[in-house]
């Protein structure tokens, strides 16, 4: 097999490289006006904003897959889709992580890949991935004029411009079509029966993730109605696998299966000890439910395309048993990457002359970053910091990036006999006192009364307890799409409402004081001077008691990088402090972190 492989992978690459540089030319001619940031605002100008409850459509008289097909057949796809081997992928939680695992295996199998996921981080590019990158400015640039000036030669008060996500959607089709790749992974955006990715009619396999209560909204208030939803992707007879459900879920499941013959498996979540490989790339339990779903789909996507009985041909009698994985799917587990769940990045303290200062003189600030905003997965967020900071060992700095954009620390897994021996390892190396801080915002649609006592609750069943929550805006709208490159400005708009970070406050506050407690001056800001001094991270706060009465373990931060400077602030004064940050609630927040730390 490997011969033939090879053979293939490396006429792809030459193909490949070609490719590259007729994009280069091409791109070459480009107006000035269709640069990345002229089509960031291109973008900006399709976000629609509903009120709550609003269920009038968003525009013309078509129903949102009937658009959705319009758009297609103007941009000559929709024939074309119907040649795409897609993986769709719906769920509540985990849709990214399986398509992850599912793209970095079938990469490792020798196919080119393409992965649509949402939402971004920091940069929209990311969303589509080509053999398992980032797609290049200049392809994103090409695609993205194509489809849009040919859709905005076509629009009408009937068939108006679609909206940003349903754009963004037609434009991964665009790309993974012309990129010629065997393999199209999809994530649904929300739902599933509506959702704008549901115009694929066949998918070679489709994946149901871990249902819960969220986007109750758009989805219906019962775990029942949201897995109807969700189980809109099925098609007839196109085999579909889940993972364990609540019953109330899964009946919902099994029914619209069987309505429409499809075949329902539950993949069985990764068995830590047997799976054959040292760590997931992603961490955390829930972790092994999506990579058990991973495998599931890939291997029925192999075996549905005629690939699976090639994979074979190594340790044959194993893998044909169940007893191993296949080599390729071990390799693909244990590198798929997404950025902003369940990520550490460590933050190196810069010297004068902009060299990473890996010497004694500062303590540690290490980020720990998870964005967690259901019940659900603030659980998961949860046992993961939990456990991760109790594995903490030095990770890689920001400052020096190996070859993707961010640092992904390959942590030693956490379950399982090694996690002793780890721990101990960790804490006899370091002499450094450790302290827990939240860094933490959710959008106002989020109930911060369901999402941070879990988020407390857990983490104090395993004994960890925060030093200090602080409460901070996000600096990224939701009413515009901003380019990677875009600067993050640490000047604070003196109007800015806080009022929501101040609840946030009252509401932690109160969790943990047990009743509603008035809060001092020092967590109170009313300007920038007023920034909490940095001695309060010192004092134990970690225990903050109902005795302890007004004492108060938060504080609201006006504004994102001044609250980044003033943890380093705090690390660079004290070299014996190790501060551990969680960043959760909101992706948002994740990706404003992730890109003020690149420095
Ligand atoms: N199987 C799971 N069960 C519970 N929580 C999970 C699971 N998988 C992931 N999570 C949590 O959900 C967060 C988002 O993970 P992921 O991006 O894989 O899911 P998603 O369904 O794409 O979520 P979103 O809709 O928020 O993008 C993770 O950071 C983690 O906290």
């Amino acid at each position: 097999m490997s011969g033939s492989r090879y053979t293939k992978m490396s006429s792809q690459v030459i193909e490949k490289m070609e490719n590259e540089l007729a994009f280069k030319g091409s791109c070459q001619d480009l107006p000035l006006s269709s640069s990345y940031e002229a089509a960031m605002e291109a973008l900006s100008s399709l976000i629609t904003r509903q009120k709550r409850g609003d269920r009038t459509p968003v525009g013309g008289k078509f129903g949102k897959l009937e658009r959705m097909s319009i758009y297609l057949r103007i941009l000559g796809l929709e024939e074309k889709i119907s040649g795409l081997k897609v993986i769709h992928v719906a769920g509540t939680k985990g849709k990214g992580s399986t398509c992850a695992f599912c793209e970095a295996i079938l990469r490792e199998c020798g196919f080119r890949t393409g992965l649509f996921t949402s939402p971004h981080l920091i940069d929209v590019s990311e969303r589509f991935r080509l053999d398992g990158l980032d797609v290049s400015e200049d392809k994103f640039l090409i695609y993205f004029w194509d489809c849009w000036s040919q859709l905005k030669e076509n629009v009408s008060e009937d068939l108006p411009m679609p909206p940003l996500f349903q754009f963004l959607t037609i434009l991964a089709f665009k790309i993974f079509i012309s990129e010629q790749v065997d393999v199209a992974i999809i994530e649904v955006g929300l739902g599933g029966k509506k959702d704008s990715t549901n115009v694929i009619k066949e998918p070679v396999v489709c994946g149901i993730t871990s249902l819960g209560l969220d986007h109750m909204e758009a989805l219906g208030n019962t775990l029942g109605e949201i897995a109807s939803h969700k189980a809109g992707i099925f098609k007839p007879q196109i085999p579909a696998f889940t993972v364990p459900q609540l019953s109330e879920a899964m009946d919902v499941l099994e029914e619209t299966a069987g309505g429409l013959m499809v075949p329902l498996q539950v993949a069985v979540p990764l068995d830590i000890q047997r799976w054959g490989g040292d760590t997931l790339s992603l961490s955390g339990d829930h972790q092994l439910v999506n990579a058990g779903l991973a495998v599931s789909l890939c291997k029925c996507w192999l075996q549905r395309t005629g690939n699976w009985e090639k994979l074979l041909e190594k340790k044959q009698d194993e893998v044909a048993a169940g007893l191993e994985l296949p080599p390729a799917f071990v390799r693909g587990l244990s590198t798929a990457r997404l950025s902003g769940r369940a990520q550490i990045v460590h933050d190196t303290p810069l010297m004068f002359n902009g060299s990473a200062d890996t010497s004694e003189n500062s303590g540690e600030l290490t980020f720990y970053l998870d964005g967690a905003h259901s019940p659900e997965s603030m659980e998961a967020c949860a046992r993961w910091f939990s456990g991760a900071t109790k594995a903490n060992k030095t990770s890689t700095p920001l400052s020096s990036p190996p070859s993707t954009s961010f640092n992904v620390l390959n942590m030693k897994s956490f379950w399982g006999n090694g996690c002793l021996n780890y721990e101990n390892d960790c804490v006899q190396s370091s002499n450094k006192m450790s302290k827990q801080i939240l860094l933490f915002n959710c959008m106002d649609v989020r109930d911060p009364q369901i999402l941070l006592p879990r988020l407390v609750n857990i983490c104090g069943s395993s004994g960890t307890h925060f030093s200090k929550a602080l409460f901070v805006p996000s600096v990224s709208t939701y009413n515009k799409v901003t380019s990677g490159t875009s600067v993050i400005t640490s000047d604070i708009p003196t109007t800015r409402d806080l009022s929501w970070q101040y609840n946030l406050q009252r509401i932690w506050e109160k969790i943990i004081h047990g009743k509603d407690v008035s809060l001092d001056k020092s967590s109170k800001m009313d300007s920038v001077d007023s920034l909490p001094p940095h001695e309060l991270l010192y004092q134990d706060i970690s225990h903050c008691s109902p005795t302890d009465r007004n004492f108060a373990c938060s504080a609201v931060m006006p504004s994102l990088p001044l609250t980044i400077k003033w943890l380093r602030d705090c690390v660079k004064e004290n070299p014996s402090l190790r501060l551990q940050v969680l960043v959760t609630g909101s992706l948002h927040l994740v990706g404003d972190v992730l890109k003020l730390l690149r420095r």
